[in-house]
């Protein structure tokens, strides 16, 4: 996938905060670029309110790395800064130093399309301080949204019960690229189709949609716009009925049907995108079924949510497809979410692996330091716990206890004899070469249903959702915990 290629042409190294530069200047400067160093990528909260979170946008990320160097207008243009007393920000043999500057580093991350938890390293890039530090910005960027978007949709498509959603973002999305993005990821979280044709071309996501109300507007009468679109799409109409009266609309949806089928075709259904979205649905089902169309289908719109599709649901209405737009790719109503990027652990000069943790005094906001890895454990399908573990550390399978990383009270035994497990984080990139493919679009939203079907249903409600469990492996905490009351003496003495 060259997503950002075809988009930006070239590097997106610019796409990064100015204090990203400046550090990497600071530490060229201070012999400490090249030192090597781990970042972990991870949220603290599930967004709205869930109880379970998706990851997308590897695969930008994978691009993005792939294309990360300076290119010569790039460099220009960071050699004409200035400060506030006409001295250049950057000298020259920095700019040297960029120009050769090309992605080294390892990277690990859990798949697109993975069920994830606070607290879990989404990505983890070790590599050069300079580089760690310069990727910040546009990883936090890239996963940051997807991911929300990809949970959004994983939730209104659970709120839809297998029924299908169509998403019909772009017209209200965050700009171009949040568009593209919104609707990559809300394919990847359950969305059947998009009406974003961009996206289509680009991701290979299906594209769909029915027709809008200027359509009919645009004729003297609705009749006369429904058999002129019959006319051209005799295969796949699916009427807007809502333009002047929905009842009146779904008749005249019939008429022209009838007039297909003499043609052989059959109407696919009707949308309805006003008023009271459960009694006319189930007006429409019962107009249809009567007039001999019992598989034309009945399509909703009209700023639907995964709170609203569940609301139409528990009134029983009729509805079989749900176009998805603004609550949707703008994240209603959360609107970022939140993930942060830490230095989790530093490379010696004697060669040897620090953890470094950031001292707060909320305990949610103290990182996990160290390197990794989240090894999930199942029983017969179904998922039991997640484990943040050292990698170099020895575990004693038999007495595995998991630690709440913001309450040590809560903690949980496990014993993982008889479970299966799988880790969540996978190379990526090793020395800055990629070692992993992306699995297609339609893969990765497979992923998303069958990592979903792995976990209970009260993890799912949309409201109130069971905490699943998710913990520090023992020593894991112990070192963190050492670490948290070294750096607080620390800043005492
Ligand atoms: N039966 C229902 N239960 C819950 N929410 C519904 C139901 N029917 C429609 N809605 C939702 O109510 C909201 C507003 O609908 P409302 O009928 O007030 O506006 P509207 O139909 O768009 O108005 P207008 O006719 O001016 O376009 C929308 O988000 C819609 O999805
Ligand atoms: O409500 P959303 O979830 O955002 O879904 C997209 C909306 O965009 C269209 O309305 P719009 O009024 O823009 O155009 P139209 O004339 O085709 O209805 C469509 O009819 C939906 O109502
Ligand atoms: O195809 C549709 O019905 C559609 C597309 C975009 C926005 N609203 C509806």
């Amino acid at each position: 996938m060259k997503i950002t290629k075809d988009l930006y042409q070239g590097s997106l190294a610019l796409l990064t905060d100015f204090y990203q530069l400046t550090m990497a200047y600071a530490y060229w400067k201070s012999g400490k670029a090249e030192q090597e160093a781990i970042f972990n990528l991870f949220f603290r909260k599930h967004p709205f309110h869930g109880g379970f979170t998706i990851a997308a946008g590897l695969a930008y990320v994978i691009d993005f790395c792939n294309n990360f160097y300076f290119h010569e207008d790039d460099l220009e243009y960071l050699s004409g800064m200035t400060n506030s007393d006409g001295s250049v920000v950057f000298e020259e043999a920095f700019i040297k130093y960029l120009k050769k500057m090309r992605f080294s580093c390892d990277l690990e991350a859990v798949e697109e399309g993975t069920v994830i938890f606070p607290h879990t390293p989404m990505v983890k890039v070790k590599g050069p301080l300079i580089q760690c530090q310069l990727l910040e910005t546009a990883l936090l960027n890239i996963i940051n949204f997807q991911t929300l978007i990809a949970t959004k949709s994983a939730r209104v498509s659970l709120a839809a019960k297998g029924d299908s959603v169509l998403e019909f973002g772009l017209r209200r999305a965050q700009g171009i690229d949040g568009a593209l993005a919104a609707s990559r990821a809300s394919y990847i979280g359950g969305c059947a189709a998009t009406s974003n044709v961009m996206a289509g071309k680009l991701f290979g996501i299906p594209v769909s949609g029915t027709h809008a109300h200027s359509w009919i507007m645009s004729f003297d009468s609705e009749i006369d716009a429904f058999h002129a679109y019959a006319d051209a799409f005799p295969g796949k109409c699916i009427f807007l009925v809502d333009t002047y009266d929905t009842e009146t609309g779904i008749k005249h949806a019939i008429e022209v049907g009838k007039v297909l089928r003499t043609k052989g075709k059959e109407m696919l259904g009707v949308r309805i995108d006003s008023g009271d979205l459960a009694y006319f649905s189930n007006i429409a089902r019962q107009m249809l079924d009567e007039a001999g169309f019992p598989d034309a289908k009945v399509v909703a719109s009209n700023d639907l949510d995964e709170h609203i599709i569940s609301s139409l649901k528990f009134q029983e209405a009729s509805i079989d497809t749900w176009g998805v737009g603004t609550k949707l790719v703008t994240a209603y109503d959360q609107p970022a979410l939140g993930a942060v990027y830490k230095l989790a652990a530093l490379k010696s000069d004697a060669g040897l692996w620090e953890p470094k943790v950031k001292v707060s005094q909320q305990s949610i906001k103290i990182n996990v330091p160290g390197d990794h890895q989240v090894k999930r454990f199942l029983k017969h399908g179904k998922a039991m716990a997640d484990m943040l573990y050292l990698k170099d550390s020895d575990i004693e399978k038999s007495k595995i206890t998991i630690i709440d990383p913001t309450d040590p009270t809560k903690r949980k035994k496990l014993n993982v004899e008889d479970l299966e497990e799988v880790n969540l984080l996978k190379q990526i990139f090793l020395g800055g070469k990629q070692v992993y493919i992306s699995p297609s679009i339609k893969e990765i939203k497979e992923n998303t249903k069958t990592g979903l079907s792995y976990f209970d249903k009260a993890h799912k409600r949309l409201i109130n959702p069971h905490i699943y469990p998710v913990g520090l492996e023992e020593q894991l905490y112990k070192l963190r915990t050492d670490l948290v009351f070294k750096m607080k003496n620390y800043e005492h003495e």
